[in-house]
C-alpha cells in the first residue's frame, strides 16, 4: 500500500474551511487545535472538530486532528473528545514515550519538535499506539537556532531511521512555510525524498499538487523501473532465479522490490489506481 502523500492542516478556529480542506485532494487532513488556534479559541476549535467529525460526509481524505500537548490536561481533554472520531490523532511535541500510554494501538502519529524528542525518537516509533512519526521543523529550528538546511538533515536522518527500524510507514516533511514559493518548494521535497522523507505536510491547498508531482518519480526512474520489473518477470516466466538486464546489470531482490515500488507510487499519482 502507498502511504498518504499529502498532509493539508487547516485551523480548528476555521470550520468554514474543513470541507476545503477534505476537497483539496490531500490524502489527510489534520485538523489543527494546537499551535493555529489561539488560547481564547481553542474550546471552539475542539467542538468545531467533535462536530465536524461527527457528521462528516463519506471522503476520499482520511481526518485527524492535532490535539494540544498531552502532557496538559487541554491536551488530554481534547484526546477524549476526537479519539476515537478522528481517523488519527497528531500528537505535538512528544518526548517521552510513556504519554502515549493513553491512547490506541495504531492510532498515534507523534511529532517529534524538540532536542529531546529527537534523541528519543526511537523510543517514541516503538511505541504500540504508534501509526507514524513525522518531524515538526518549525519548533525544532526555533529551539535549537538553527537555520541550516544540512544540520537540520542530520535531525531528519534520526526519524527516518527510527521509523524504519521500527516498521513505520516513511516519515512525511515538515511544513514549507512560504505558501507562495511553489519551486522551492518543489525542490526541497526533492531534496527530501533523496534522503527517505515520503509525502509531506502542506498549509494550503496549492501546495498539495507541487508535492505529489514532486514525489511521483521521474520518466527515467520510471522507465527503468519498468525494465527491472519486464526483466524479473521474463525471468520468472522462463522459471530462473537470476536476471541480468542488457546492460549487464544484476538484478536482486531489494532491487526488484524497490522497482515495483517506484511503478506503483507512479500509477498511484497518475491516479491509475
Ligand atoms: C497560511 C494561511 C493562514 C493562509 O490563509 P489565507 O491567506 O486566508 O489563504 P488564501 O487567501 O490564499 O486562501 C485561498 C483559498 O484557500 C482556502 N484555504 C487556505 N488555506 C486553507 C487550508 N489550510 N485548508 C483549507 N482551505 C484553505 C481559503 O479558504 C480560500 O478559499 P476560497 O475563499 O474558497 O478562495 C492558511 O492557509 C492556513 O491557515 N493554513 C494552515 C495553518 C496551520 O494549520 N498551521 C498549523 C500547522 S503548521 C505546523 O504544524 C508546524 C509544526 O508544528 C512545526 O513545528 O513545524
Ligand atoms: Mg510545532
Amino acid at each position: 500500500m502507498i502511504p498518504p502523500v499529502t498532509w493539508l492542516y487547516v485551523p480548528g478556529d476555521r470550520p468554514e474551511r474543513f470541507a476545503k480542506a477534505v476537497a483539496s485532494g490531500a490524502d489527510v487532513v489534520i485538523i489543527d487545535l494546537e499551535d493555529a488556534v489561539v488560547p481564547a479559541r481553542k474550546d471552539e476549535a475542539r467542538a468545531n472538530a467533535v462536530a465536524y467529525l461527527r457528521e462528516r460526509p463519506a471522503s476520499a481524505a482520511a481526518v485527524h486532528v492535532r490535539v494540544n500537548d498531552l502532557a496538559t490536561a487541554r491536551g488530554r481533554a481534547d484526546l477524549e473528545a476526537v479519539g476515537d472520531l478522528a481517523d488519527g490523532v497528531r500528537l505535538p511535541k512528544v518526548e517521552d514515550p510513556a504519554v502515549l500510554d493513553g491512547v490506541a494501538d495504531g492510532r498515534a502519529y507523534p511529532l517529534l519538535e524538540s532536542a529531546a524528542g529527537i534523541l528519543r525518537a526511537a523510543a517514541v516509533a516503538a511505541h504500540p499506539a504508534v501509526a507514524g512519526i513525522a518531524l515538526g521543523e518549525q519548533d525544532l529550528s526555533a529551539e535549537l537556532s538553527m537555520t541550516d538546511e544540512a544540520a537540520m538533515n542530520h535531525l531528519r536522518l534520526q526519524a527516518v531511521l527510527a521509523a524504519a527500524a521500527a516498521g513505520l510507514p516513511p516519515v512525511p516533511m515538515s511544513v514549507y512555510p512560504d505558501v507562495r514559493d511553489e519551486e522551492g518548494l518543489a525542490a526541497s521535497c526533492r531534496a527530501g525524498r533523496a534522503m527517505g522523507l515520503f509525502g509531506r505536510t502542506a498549509i494550503h491547498p496549492r501546495q498539495i499538487p507541487v508535492i505529489r508531482r514532486a514525489f511521483r518519480p521521474g520518466e527515467e526512474e520510471l522507465a527503468r523501473a519498468l525494465e527491472i520489473v519486464e526483466a524479473a518477470e521474463r525471468a520468472e516466466r522462463a522459471g530462473l532465479g537470476a536476471v541480468a538486464l542488457p546492460d549487464g546489470r544484476f538484478v536482486d531482490v531489494p532491487v526488484l522490490a524497490r522497482a515495483r515500488r517506484t511503478v506503483a507510487l507512479a500509477r498511484h499519482l497518475d491516479g491509475e489506481v
